[in-house]
């Protein structure tokens, strides 16, 4: 958290190797470190919580050491979203404030799935309808920051059935496909792009939306902006490329 957040730090949540063994590539790893830990519902002030509160949204914040388990990539157990009232996925966004992440999404059916690779400020849409887990492939340590509804749980069910997400990323970066998604397509590569329409855009951190409701509301309401958020998954020609 060391200069990625200077506000009031609380305990964190703590996953471990037994609470991610049905999603790892090799379920019979051990560990005795934790591996990850999710600081939730963070705010900088008493009035940044109360509007966060208001407008039933959180902001987190999770780090992810470096490692490698049995051959894997350490990564986030892997979840996907429900539908809101209006019958939509709610989506999410993160930053990256450290490191370097891969972000895994899938749709529920696998007939997609997608790679983003985020650097240090740049920031990855979940848009309604995908899962996603998120990688640590690099040598140090991954700080990312998100945005998310708190109106709903995220639901761990159809990872934890097929042990994973479509691919594993194993050290060294080979993508390795889950025998359990026979039909699952190659892995899609995609870049970070920015979305100016809901505040995703470079030099304007995640944090920075507290109080500007324009630009969270797809968080809640995503069957408004559906349109602004189509473009989210794709190739960035040319200069924008790392
Ligand atoms: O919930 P997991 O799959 O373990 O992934 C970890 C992250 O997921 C969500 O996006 C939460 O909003 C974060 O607070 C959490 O750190």
């Amino acid at each position: 958290m060391n200069g990625c957040w200077d506000g009031p730090i609380p305990e964190p949540q703590v996953r471990t190797i037994e609470d991610m063994r049905d999603v790892l590539a090799d379920p019979d790893c051990t560990s005795d470190q934790p591996l990850y830990f999710m600081y939730r519902d963070l705010a900088r002030s008493r009035s940044d919580r109360e509007w966060l509160r208001q407008h039933h949204i959180r902001y987190d914040i999770t780090v992810i050491p470096a490692r490698v388990l049995c051959g894997e990539y350490v990564k986030t157990k892997g979840h996907y979203h429900p539908r809101n009232a209006a019958g939509e996925y709610y989506p999410e966004v993160y930053e990256v404030l450290k490191g370097r992440g891969h972000y895994l999404l899938q749709t529920c059916t696998a007939d997609d799935v997608v790679m983003i690779e985020a650097s240090i400020g740049e920031k990855v849409l979940i848009p309604p309808g995908y899962g996603h887990v998120t990688i640590n492939p690099g040598r140090e340590e991954l700080v990312m920051a998100n945005l998310v509804s708190s109106d709903f749980s995220s639901d761990y069910g159809p990872y934890i059935e097929k042990r994973g997400a479509a691919y594993y990323e194993m050290e060294g970066g080979a993508l390795v496909k889950n025998p359990r998604y026979p039909d699952a397509p190659p892995v899609r590569c995609c870049d970070p792009v920015e979305v100016p329409e809901i505040g995703i855009r470079r030099g304007c951190g995640l944090y920075d939306l507290v109080g500007q409701p324009r630009l969270v509301a797809f968080l809640n309401r995503p069957e408004e902006f559906m349109g602004v958020m189509a473009g989210a998954l794709r190739r960035v020609p040319q200069r924008g490329r790392r």
